[in-house]
């Protein structure tokens, strides 16, 4: 069985977002050691992650640092954190594969997503990355030409363009590392998005694509029979939040794309997890599970979380 996980913001840092590298490694030992004991099974498994506090805060460091050492895009900074993240990954996965003693190798690719150069993700900035500010401190930093949103309880934060992933340029290469028994980390924060120019050249472009909608993608395209989200609850809940809350178990596609209709699910956050869930169901994966990381052996094993299957399917 092949699998595609997909690692949240809140499974690579700690709970206050801050990301620092202490809590960042620590984090990765947290997660590696679930991805190892999910090794200890006959899987494949490919590890994307998302990068929205990572990418913030190096954009802050730019930003602060401009006038000393020159700026870089935003599409240079999520490059940045593919790297950083992976190599904080591998570490935590070498040693926790050691400890078991499971005789696989790690790698990390730097991997390029294909967006489309008017995608209306660049007229209207959707994707929240850094730390959290009060709301005075963001008023000073909108009246700058950023753009900030209130996101409730932890404060406000900004948000940046976010295109739609339309191919995973690298997946190839995703593939062929997999098909030689590599544990592969890839696509890391949805990917680095890239246009195409008329005369085919790739170049990069200022956005960060929502690693759950790239997971979808990456997933598709490396033939994963298994889309594990992984995040901080067990499940996606009805009426969450609330007295009547619910749990989804097992539900079929059409049914959870009714409830995300119905407005069961936040934008940036449980929001494109249930969307890309669906995509991937609906482009043919056999399930998708949105579930707590300490659960993903259930996922893949059993039942355990939201499990997303197609209509007529039973899988
Ligand atoms: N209907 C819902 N069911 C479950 N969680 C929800 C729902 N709506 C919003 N959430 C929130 O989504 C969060 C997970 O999304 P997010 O914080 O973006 O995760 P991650 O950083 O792990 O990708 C949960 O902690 C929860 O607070
Ligand atoms: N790129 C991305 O979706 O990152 P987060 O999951 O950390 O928000």
């Amino acid at each position: 069985m092949r699998v595609l996980l997909a690692l949240g913001g809140n499974a690579m840092t700690n709970p206050d977002g801050r990301a620092r590298p202490e809590d960042q490694i620590d984090a990765a030992h947290v997660a590696m050691s679930a991805v190892a004991d999910l090794l200890q099974h006959d899987v494949d498994v490919v590890i994307t992650h998302g990068n929205g506090p990572q990418v913030g805060n190096l954009l802050v460091k730019n930003e602060v640092a401009a006038s000393v050492v020159p700026p870089v895009p935003l599409d240079w900074c999520g490059a940045q954190t593919q790297a950083t993240l992976g190599f904080v990954l591998m570490n935590a996965l070498d040693a926790a594969l050691e400890q078991r003693g499971v005789d696989r190798r790690t790698a990390t690719l730097v991997t390029r997503a294909l967006v489309a150069a008017d995608d209306p993700g660049f007229t209207r900035p959707t994707k929240p990355i850094g730390r959290f500010l009060p709301a005075e401190e963001a008023q000073v930093l909108i009246e700058h030409g950023e753009t900030w949103e209130d996101r409730g309880e932890k404060g406000w934060r900004r948000v940046v363009a976010s295109p739609e992933p339309l191919e995973i340029v690298d997946a190839p290469a995703v593939h062929a590392l997999v098909g030689a028994g590599f544990v592969v980390v890839a696509n890391g924060g949805g990917g680095i998005p890239v246009v195409r120019d008329e005369d085919g050249t790739l170049h990069g472009v200022e956005a960060v694509i929502d690693k759950d909608l790239g997971a979808a993608v990456l997933a598709r395209t490396v033939e994963a029979d298994v889309l594990v989200i992984a995040t901080d609850v067990a499940n996606a809940v009805l009426h969450f939040g609330t007295p009547e809350a619910e749990p989804l178990g097992r539900v079929t596609v059409s049914d959870l794309r009714g409830y995300a209709r119905e407005g069961h699910f936040a934008s940036g956050s449980m929001g494109p997890k249930v969307d890309a869930a669906c995509r991937f169901v609906e482009a043919g994966g056999t399930r998708a599970v949105i579930t707590r990381l300490d659960h993903i052996v259930d996922a893949i094993t059993g039942d355990g979380g939201t499990v997303v299957v197609p209509d007529q399917g039973e899988n």
